[in-house]
């Protein structure tokens, strides 16, 4: 913290790559903190209540997280069972977990690190439930850091990954807090009990809307590490002969490691760039919401949750087929691609499982659809949904970025069609609401994936048309932009093809096209990844190494390992030689019978 004034850090971003520069392989136990805990402060907070608590959260005088996920809820947060009522008498509000169920449990760092959590509760007042609102709770003595009295805190024990946080779970037994620790920008508990309501409950989930864009940032950063990573290292290992006799070939000549490799290398450009347009989107709406214009916040919500889910699926798929791509190698954390992964891999499950986050998109377009088919406007981002699916593909050898988009536009409208039409028949044949939903959902599914793909081609493209670059770096992520496009049809043919959108000389000339670009990707390959800058302190990679020395970095990484610090172990005297006694003892016993 202190570094960061010295250094004059003032904007978020680059506060925030100076933390990953100074963590870059166990996550800060203060990402929440800043991340979500002061950033929610701001936004949720009456100007009273950010001018009071904002600052000491950027001092880190105050030290906090996000506790909303309960032992028995973390989806479903209408259901959460912590409840906030509010005693008139003592102007407070009693914090309580009734039932084992609602006990607070994944929290990040409310084990050991914070002193305050922003708890999500239903909020009780006179007698009423009006669902769930944010509270600022104290949880530790802000002099020696004991746990207040009334509440039960601890670690919930090993993960996956994720190991700089100590999520942790807390338990409520009748703990009070001051009526103004209820974040009242939105909704309001007077003095006399009576609740004001929000323009729209829903503002309070904004934390999350905010955090699922960080995301998608998140997912960049992850694959483009891995990327890194894989493609010097394929540039480094040299394995078996691609002509016969001849010396050991670059791996990364063999045209099945480019096709592992070469997408992933441009879809992490396209996630970059992705995540910069859904950032623009999200600062642009996010202000109309503070201004209290609600009218694009579903769109918002729609475009966050299917981005979050569609780049954590695809970039956590791809960081797996990195560390695949480098063999043995890539098993050993000394690859620093499994540390990557397991820090990511959560993203699918945490800030809204991805499962879930999706069929709030596709809830969003099932009713754009309906719109549609009235002949109503639609958001920009919304309006290939009208396009003419009896139109057929114009696509040519040269792949034009424009028949490309086309066919994205065409594949998502269809897929969106079916899905909304199973849904219809479903009601149709009877089916209540819920279950026609219910029963449409796969499709559904596939057709948001679809439509967060389009998103992703279609920012590519549009950056591509209208950013100033010079010719030569535009002819290079013009390949890449091509690569990420056709690679998605030649991967997904059967829902570009279903309706027959494209001819049989098409689908050739696609196949073709992919295995072409590979070959024109290939002279760029390391510059490519090198232009992402990470130094070797952030990969903590011997593979991924700026200079190449792959075998001497695993050589020194292997000498230090701790079971090298005594030749022979201690599990030598006490398991392996009395087991050898033992042998050896019955055989002389098996002798002499
Ligand atoms: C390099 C490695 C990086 C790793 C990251 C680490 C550090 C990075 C540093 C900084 C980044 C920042 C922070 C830290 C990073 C990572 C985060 C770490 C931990 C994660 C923390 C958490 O997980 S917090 C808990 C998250 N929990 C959830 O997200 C719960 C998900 N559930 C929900 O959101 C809701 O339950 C729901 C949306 C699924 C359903 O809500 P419900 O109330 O039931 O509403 P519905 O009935 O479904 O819909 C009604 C109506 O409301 C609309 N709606 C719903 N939500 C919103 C919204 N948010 N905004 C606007 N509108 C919304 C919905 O669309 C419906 O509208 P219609 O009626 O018109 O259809
Ligand atoms: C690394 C990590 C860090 C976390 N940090 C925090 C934190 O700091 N603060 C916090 O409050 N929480 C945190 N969480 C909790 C996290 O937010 C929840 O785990 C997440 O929201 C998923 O909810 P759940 O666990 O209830 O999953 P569930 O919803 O129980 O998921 C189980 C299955 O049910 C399915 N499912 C659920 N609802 C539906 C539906 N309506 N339709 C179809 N399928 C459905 C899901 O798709 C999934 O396959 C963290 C979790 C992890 C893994």
């Amino acid at each position: 913290m202190d570094r960061m004034e010295e250094l004059g850090f003032r904007s978020e971003t680059d506060r925030q790559i100076f933390r990953e520069a100074a963590a870059p392989v166990e996550l800060s136990p203060f990402g929440l903190h800043s991340g979500m805990f002061v950033p929610t402060l701001e936004r949720q907070g009456t100007p009273e209540q950010s001018r009071k608590w904002v600052p000491l959260g950027k001092s880190f005088k105050m030290i906090g997280t996000y506790a909303q996920t309960e032992l028995g809820h973390g989806t479903f947060i209408r259901g959460l069972e912590t409840t906030a009522t509010f005693d008139p008498e003592t102007q407070e509000f009693i914090l309580d977990s009734p039932t084992l169920s609602s006990i607070k449990y994944w929290p990040g760092n409310v084990a050991k690190t914070v002193n305050h959590c922003l708890v999500m509760a239903q909020l009780y007042t006179q007698g009423k439930c009006h669902g769930t609102h944010l509270f600022l709770v104290q949880v530790r003595n802000m002099e020696d850091h004991t746990i207040m009295p009334g509440l039960e805190i601890g670690d919930i024990g090993p993960k996956l990954g994720f190991d700089g946080v100590d999520n942790g779970f807390m338990r409520f037994n009748k703990y009070r807090i001051p009526r103004m620790n209820m974040l009242m920008r939105y909704a309001k508990v007077l003095e006399n009990g009576d609740y004001i309501k929000p323009k729209n409950a829903k503002l309070t989930y904004g934390a999350m809307v905010m955090i699922r864009v960080f995301i998608v940032m998140d997912a960049f950063k992850t694959l483009s590490r891995a990327a890194v990573i894989a493609v010097r290292y394929s540039a480094v290992r040299r394995q078996s002969e691609l002509r016969p006799g001849g010396e050991e070939a670059q791996v990364m000549d063999y045209q099945t490691q480019q096709y592992k490799l070469f997408p992933l290398l441009a879809t992490s450009y396209a996630f970059l760039l992705a995540a910069e347009g859904m950032s623009q989107i999200y600062a642009k709406i996010s202000s109309d919401i503070e201004r209290g214009n609600l009218e694009d916040m579903p769109q918002l919500h729609a475009l966050a949750c299917g981005l979050k889910a569609f780049c954590t699926w695809v970039a956590c798929e791809g960081i797996e087929v990195c560390r695949m791509s480098c063999g043995g190698h890539g098993y050993s954390h000394a690859s620093g691609i499994p540390k990557i992964y397991a820090n990511i891999v959560g993203a699918c499950t945490y800030e809204g499982e991805n499962t879930v986050m999706m069929l709030q998109t596709a809830r969003y377009l099932s009713k754009c659809y309906i719109r549609g088919q009235r002949g109503e406007s639609l958001p920009e981002l919304i309006q290939y949904l009208t396009t003419d699916l009896n139109v057929k593909s114009t696509l040519g050898e040269d792949c034009s970025f424009e028949s490309l988009v086309a066919a994205y536009s065409h594949r998502a409208a269809r897929m969106v069609a079916v899905a909304c039409k199973l849904q219809q028949t479903n009601k149709k044949k009877g089916m209540a609401g819920h279950d026609a939903w219910n029963k449409s959902t796969v499709p559904f599914i596939a057709a948001t994936k679809a439509h967060c793909h389009l998103f992703i081609v279609r920012n590519f493209v549009t950056i591509l048309s209208q950013k100033k670059i010079d010719p030569a770096t535009h002819n290079v992520l013009s390949q890449l932009c091509t690569l990420y496009a056709v690679y998605g049809i030649v991967e997904n043919m059967g829902e570009f093809m279903q309706d027959g959108y494209f001819n049989q000389d098409q689908v050739s000339i696609l196949n073709r096209k992919v295995l072409a670009l590979l070959e024109d990707i290939r002279p760029n390959a390391v510059a490519l990844v090198d232009a992402f800058d990470y130094p070797d302190h952030l990969l903590q990679s011997c593979l991924g190494r700026y200079d190449g020395q792959v075998y001497e970095a695993l050589y020194e990484y292997s000498k230090s390992s701790p079971l090298n610090n005594t030749d022979i172990h201690s599990s030598y005297y006490n398991y392996i030689r009395p087991m050898m006694q033992k042998r050896s003892e019955s055989k002389n016993i098996s002798a002499k019978l």
